[in-house]
């Protein structure tokens, strides 16, 4: 958490490498990032990482479940494979009656279930979230929320979320605040 322009956005994008810190280092795995050519740090990111924005940022065009398939397929799984577990975690989430329709015609609350779907189906190490439910309502915001930290854990990821909202941070491990884009000192248990 913290006020606007603090740095929470340029921070996550330093960690999945779509940006280079000014200074210091970001290690996955004793592999540093910064140290990687733009298109290792591509190679690494659809690894390696899941990503869910704030308002999902699926493909319009295609269905839910062709939008949740696309990291296996861009993998190399076949489209067969990739949809039949993109459609089985559409169905964990609660949105499989709706996994044929496209995402420009489903509710903000399906949408954004169906990038959580995206972001987790390929199993990445490292889930990076920025105010996931900043465009929901609050019960549409919490099901996603929960769906987010329930599934992370199932697959062993580490889960960082951006958030304005006190009651996202408190379901959460632990709060790490940030200031004038540097972190302040992490507050243990924030749960
Ligand atoms: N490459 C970088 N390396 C280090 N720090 C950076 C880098 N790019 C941006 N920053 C820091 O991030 C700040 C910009 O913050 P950012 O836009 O990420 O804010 P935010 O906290 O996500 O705000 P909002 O809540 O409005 O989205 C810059 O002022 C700078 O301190």
């Amino acid at each position: 958490m913290g006020p606007s322009g603090s740095g929470k956005s340029s921070l996550l994008h330093c960690l999945c490498g779509v940006i280079l810190p000014d200074s210091g280092r970001v290690t996955l795995d004793g592999t540093d990032l910064t140290g990687l050519s733009e298109a290792r740090r591509s190679r690494l990111r659809l690894e390696r990482f899941g990503i869910v924005f704030q308002r999902g940022d699926l493909v319009p065009e295609l269905t839910l479940v062709e939008n949740a398939a696309l990291p296996l397929m861009l993998l190399g799984r076949s489209r067969q494979a990739a949809t039949a577990t993109a459609r089985e975690l559409l169905d964990d989430l609660g949105v499989g009656d709706v996994a044929d329709r496209r995402a420009g015609a489903v509710s903000g609350g399906q949408a954004q279930r169906a990038a959580v779907a995206r972001a987790l189906v390929h199993r990445p190490a490292v889930v990076l979230a920025d105010e996931p439910t900043g465009s929901l309502d609050t019960v549409t915001g919490e099901v996603v929320l929960d769906a987010l930290v329930g599934l992370t854990a199932s697959i062993g990821a580490a889960l960082l979320v951006v958030t304005h909202d006190h009651r996202v941070a408190s379901s959460l491990d632990e709060l790490v605040t940030m200031r004038d884009g540097a972190l302040d000192a992490p507050v243990a248990g924030a749960r």
